[in-house]
C-alpha cells in the first residue's frame, strides 16, 4: 500500500522540477537578451506573461540576432512610442508582423529551433508555447557562444541539454552577484557549445552539486527511494546524496554485470539443452514415422491375408440353418448334423434308403443363436470394406426361417436382430475406425416373389404381408444385396 503514495509523490515532485526547470531556462533567456540588447525593464525572474510581452514587438529579438550576425534582419521596424516601457506599449500590427516574421526567417537560416508567430500573440500563452520561444532564444544564445568560441568554423548543431541548461542557469544567476574566480571547471566535454565556466567559490560548487543532484533526482529509476527522501527532507546533503547515488549505481552495476553473466550462462545451457532436446525429438519422430510406416504395411498385409483366407474358404459358401420343429409338425426329420457341414435327413415313409446325406459348408442346428450364424458371415463384411463384392442371401421354402435369419424376430432385443442389421452395424463401425479411407454406403433390400421384384425399403410395399405360400419347390427366396462402392 506504500507504493502508490511514493509514486504520487514522485510524480508531483517531477512536475514541480519541470516547472522549475522551465522557469530557470526563461530567466536565463531573459538575462542573455538583456546582455545583447540592453536593459529590458523586466524583473530578475520574469513571469511567462512579462517575458512574452517584452518580446512581442520583435525589436528585442531582431536587435539580438543582428548583434550575432549583422544584417540577419535587414530592416527592423522601430517602435514609435519611444519612452514607453514594454508594459504600456501597444505595438502597431505591422511592427509585430514585420519584425517577428523577419526574425523567424533569420532563425530558420541558422537552423535554430523556431516557434510560430502566433505563440507570441497577446493572451495566447498556451502550454508549451513560451517554452518554444525560450528554446529559440537559448538556441540563439548557444549559436552566439559557438560563434564566439569557434569563430564560426566547423559544423553547427543545436543540442538541447536540460541538465547543462539548468546547471548553467543556476551558476549564471549565482555568478551575477559574485566577484573574482577561485576555481575553474571546464564543461566543454559535456557540451560543445559551452565555453569554459568559472566557478567562483565554494557556494557555487554547492550549486553545481545541487544541480547534478536535481538531475539525478529527475532521472532516478532504480535508486533506493529512501536516499531521495532523506535528501528531500533535508537530513542528507547534496554531496552525500551524490556520493550515495554514485556508490549505489556502482553496486547496481556490479549486480547487473553478475546478473548478465548468470543470464548468459543460463541462456547458453538452455540453448544446448534445447538443441539436445531437438535432436532427441528428431530421433523420436523418425522412430514414430518408421513405426507408422510399419503399422500401415502390417495392416495392408493383414487385409490381404484376411481376404486370401476368405477366398480359400470358398467364394461361394452355402450354410444350412435348421429351424426348431413346430408343435403342429409331426416329427423332426433331422437324423444327424455334423460339425463338418454334413446333414442327414431321415425319410419316415421309406424303409430302404431312408437316409439322405447333404453336404454344406456349415450346418446350424435348431438351437443356434442369431449371433452364431452371423459370426460365420462377419469376415465377409470386412472384405466388403476392403473393396470386395459380397452377396448374402437366404433361400428356402416358405416358413423355413429366411426372414427370421435375415431380419430377426420382432422381439426388440438387440441380440435377436438378423444378419442385415448386424452387417450394417459392422459396416458403419469399420468405416469409422478407418481414418485413411472414405466410404460411400448405399443399401438396397428387395424380395423376388413369383418372379416379381419388390423393394422392401419402400413403405407402402413393405407393409404388404406375403400371401400364403404353396409348399412346393424353390419359388420363393429373399435376397439381401449389400452394394458398397469401392473405397475412395
Ligand atoms: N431359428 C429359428 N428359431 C425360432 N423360430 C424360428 C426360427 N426360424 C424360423 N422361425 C419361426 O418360423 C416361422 C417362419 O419363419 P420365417 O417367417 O422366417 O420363414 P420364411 O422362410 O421367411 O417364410 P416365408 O417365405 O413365407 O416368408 C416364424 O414364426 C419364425 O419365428
Amino acid at each position: 500500500m506504500e507504493e502508490p503514495a511514493r509514486v504520487s509523490f514522485r510524480d508531483g515532485r517531477l512536475a514541480s522540477r519541470k516547472a522549475e526547470e522551465a522557469a530557470c531556462r526563461r530567466f536565463q533567456a531573459a538575462l542573455w537578451l538583456e546582455k545583447m540588447s540592453g536593459p529590458l525593464g523586466l524583473p530578475s525572474e520574469p513571469t511567462e506573461q512579462q517575458f512574452v510581452s517584452c518580446l512581442r514587438n520583435g525589436l528585442v529579438l531582431c536587435n539580438a540576432i543582428n548583434k550575432i550576425q549583422p544584417g540577419a534582419v535587414p530592416k527592423v521596424v522601430q517602435n514609435q512610442s519611444n519612452g514607453l516601457t514594454w508594459e504600456n506599449q501597444t505595438p502597431p500590427a505591422y511592427q509585430y508582423f514585420e519584425n517577428i516574421r523577419n526574425f523567424l526567417v533569420a532563425v530558420n537560416e541558422f537552423k535554430i529551433p523556431s516557434f510560430e508567430a502566433s505563440d507570441i500573440e497577446r493572451d495566447n500563452l498556451e502550454a508549451g508555447s513560451v517554452g518554444k520561444i525560450v528554446d529559440c532564444i537559448l538556441g540563439l544564445k548557444a549559436y552566439h557562444e559557438w560563434k564566439q568560441f569557434n569563430g564560426g568554423n566547423g559544423p553547427w548543431k543545436y543540442m538541447k541539454s536540460p541538465m547543462v541548461s539548468r546547471a548553467n542557469s543556476i551558476i549564471s544567476s549565482n555568478m551575477s552577484g559574485k566577484g573574482s574566480s577561485v576555481k575553474c571547471l571546464d564543461m566543454s566535454a559535456t557540451s560543445e557549445r559551452q565555453p569554459t565556466i568559472k566557478i567562483v567559490d565554494q557556494t557555487s560548487e554547492d550549486f553545481l552539486v545541487q544541480a547534478i543532484a536535481d538531475c539525478l533526482f529527475n532521472s532516478k529509476e532504480n535508486i533506493d527511494q529512501r536516499i531521495f527522501d532523506s535528501w528531500h527532507n533535508g537530513t542528507m546533503g547534496s554531496v552525500e546524496l551524490f556520493n550515495k547515488v554514485i556508490s549505489s549505481c556502482k553496486q547496481d552495476q556490479q549486480e547487473i554485470k553478475a546478473l548478465l553473466s548468470r543470464t548468459k550462462q543460463e541462456f547458453a545451457s538452455f540453448q544446448s539443452q534445447l538443441q539436445k532436446d531437438l535432436v532427441q525429438l528428431g530421433f523420436q519422430i523418425q522412430e514414430l514415422s518408421s513405426a507408422a510406416v510399419g503399422y500401415h504395411r502390417a495392416i495392408k498385409e493383414n487385409r490381404n491375408l484376411h481376404n486370401m483366407l476368405q477366398e480359400l474358404k470358398g467364394n461361394i459358401r452355402v450354410f444350412c440353418r435348421v429351424r426348431p420343429t413346430f408343435v403342429s409338425e409331426e416329427k423332426c426329420l433331422i437324423d444327424y448334423i455334423g460339425g463338418d457341414g454334413t446333414l442327414i435327413i431321415l425319410d419316415p415313409f421309406k424303409t430302404q434308403n431312408a437316409r439322405k446325406v447333404f453336404q454344406f459348408n456349415k450346418v446350424f442346428g435348431p438351437h443356434v443363436t442369431q449371433e452364431e450364424v452371423y459370426r460365420e458371415t462377419q469376415p465377409l463384411i470386412r472384405s466388403v470394406m476392403d473393396g470386395y463384392n459380397v452377396c448374402i442371401f437366404a433361400y428356402g421354402q416358405t416358413g423355413s426361417g429366411k426372414t427370421y435369419t435375415m431380419c430377426g424376430p420382432n422381439t426388440g432385443s438387440a441380440k435377436d436382430v438378423g444378419i442385415n442389421s448386424k452387417a450394417l452395424n459392422d459396416l458403419f463401425q469399420i468405416s469409422c475406425t478407418r481414418d485413411d479411407m472414405n466410404y460411400d454406403i448405399h443399401v438396397q433390400m428387395v424380395e423376388i416373389y413369383n418372379e416379381q421384384v419388390r423393394d422392401l425399403l419402400i413403405e407402402e410395399t413393405s407393409t404388404t404381408k406375403y400371401p400364403s405360400m404353396p409348399h412346393f419347390g424353390f419359388l420363393c427366396f429373399k435376397q439381401l444385396f449389400l452394394d458398397y462402392d469401392k473405397p475412395i
